[in-house]
């Protein structure tokens, strides 16, 4: 039975796309378009038609479409880019901006055509400049062109956390602000367990190995995986901004966003707190950093820079 849902596209219907497709219908957010390159139309086709025979067990009445065309997107009220190539073993994301920038700009251009007003969640890396490449071939408004790290980088802290001090990750709050590289600002000032700030229950060595390892979670994965990158808690933190739109839920978390003086940034993307809710980005937080934390925050802020200047636009 099809029902009457919010329409989402998942552009790439790889490992990180597929997931999203799957985790998003699961939870009956709305029904999914899953979209790949016209010579990959069968398998994903097949992917799709696979998940939905999984509805009449799991009891999820969402629709899933597999489609190279764009006309099956058309006004969709999401839109997630996962199209791109990822990362192998020795290479930084950084390595991927030629690639992906053409592919994400040529997404984009689609995007624009069949579905103008919907909200745009960009996953592929390098991220914060592949989100900055979207803004520009969207032409859409700041508030609805996002970026994702700060979700999973978040996610992969707490889980840290967790882990250290044997506790339910559903008590650790914390957050991850910055570029989604190896220089990301995990800021361990605003991280607590149960109300308590970590600094009263972990020690700062092993605080400072947290946040180091949080810093290279992706690389982590990248490592054991051999060939390819994370997709689980990616897919994860996709569904969960997507939901924190859809459902207008005025989330406060880290994603991506236009920074027009923000932390003094002007005309850069890069992961700060933000308010998600229908509109998109609707509001971002300023907090008061110390001097040290700006300084980190600077050093972040100068490697998007430095990868955003690759692309051309
Ligand atoms: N921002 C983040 O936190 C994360 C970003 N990523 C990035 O997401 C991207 C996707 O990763 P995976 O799904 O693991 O890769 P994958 O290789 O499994 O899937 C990518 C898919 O994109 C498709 N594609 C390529 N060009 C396309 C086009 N023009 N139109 C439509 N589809 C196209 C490919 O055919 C492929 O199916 C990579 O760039 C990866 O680095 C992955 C995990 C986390
Ligand atoms: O590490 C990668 O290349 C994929 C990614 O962005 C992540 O998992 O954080």
């Amino acid at each position: 039975m099809a029902i009457k849902r919010y329409k989402i596209t998942v552009v790439g219907a790889g490992f990180t796309g597929a997931t999203t497709a799957l985790m998003l219908a699961q939870k009956e957010l709305g029904n999914v378009v899953l979209l790949d390159i016209p010579q990959l139309e069968n398998p994903t086709k097949g992917k799709a038609l696979d998940m939905l025979e999984a509805a009449p067990v799991q009891k999820f009445d969402s629709q899933i479409t597999g489609t190279s065309d764009y006309e099956d997107a058309a006004d969709s009220d999401i839109v997630i880019i996962t199209a791109g190539i990822a990362r192998k073993p020795g290479m930084s994301r950084d390595d991927l901006v030629n690639t992906n920038a053409g592919i994400v700009k040529s997404v984009c251009e689609n995007i624009k055509r069949v579905a103008p007003e919907s909200i745009v969640i960009i996953l592929s890396n390098p991220v914060d400049a592949m989100t900055y490449a979207a803004y520009h071939a969207l032409g859409f408004p700041k508030n609805r062109v996002i970026g994702q790290s700060g979700v999973l980088d978040t996610a992969r802290y707490c889980t840290f956390i967790a882990q250290e001090l044997n506790v339910s990750v559903e008590d650790v709050r914390g957050f991850v602000l910055g570029g989604h590289g190896d220089d990301m600002v995990p800021l361990v000032r605003y991280s607590s367990v149960g109300g308590i700030p970590i600094d009263k229950l972990i020690p700062a060595q092993r605080i400072e190995e947290i946040v180091q390892r949080t810093r290279v979670g992706g690389g982590e994965i990248v490592s054991l995986l051999g060939n390819g990158s994370a997709y689980y808690a990616p897919a994860a933190s996709l569904v969960q901004m997507t939901e924190a739109i859809l459902k207008d839920k005025k989330r406060i978390i880290p994603v991506i966003a236009l920074l027009e003086g923000e932390y003094g940034y002007d005309g850069l993307f890069m992961g700060v707190p933000t308010l998600l809710g229908a509109d998109g980005i609707e509001k971002i937080y300023e907090l008061e950093l110390t001097a040290e934390e700006q300084a980190a925050l600077d050093k972040s802020a100068d490697s998007v820079r430095a990868v955003t200047s690759a692309v051309t636009l």
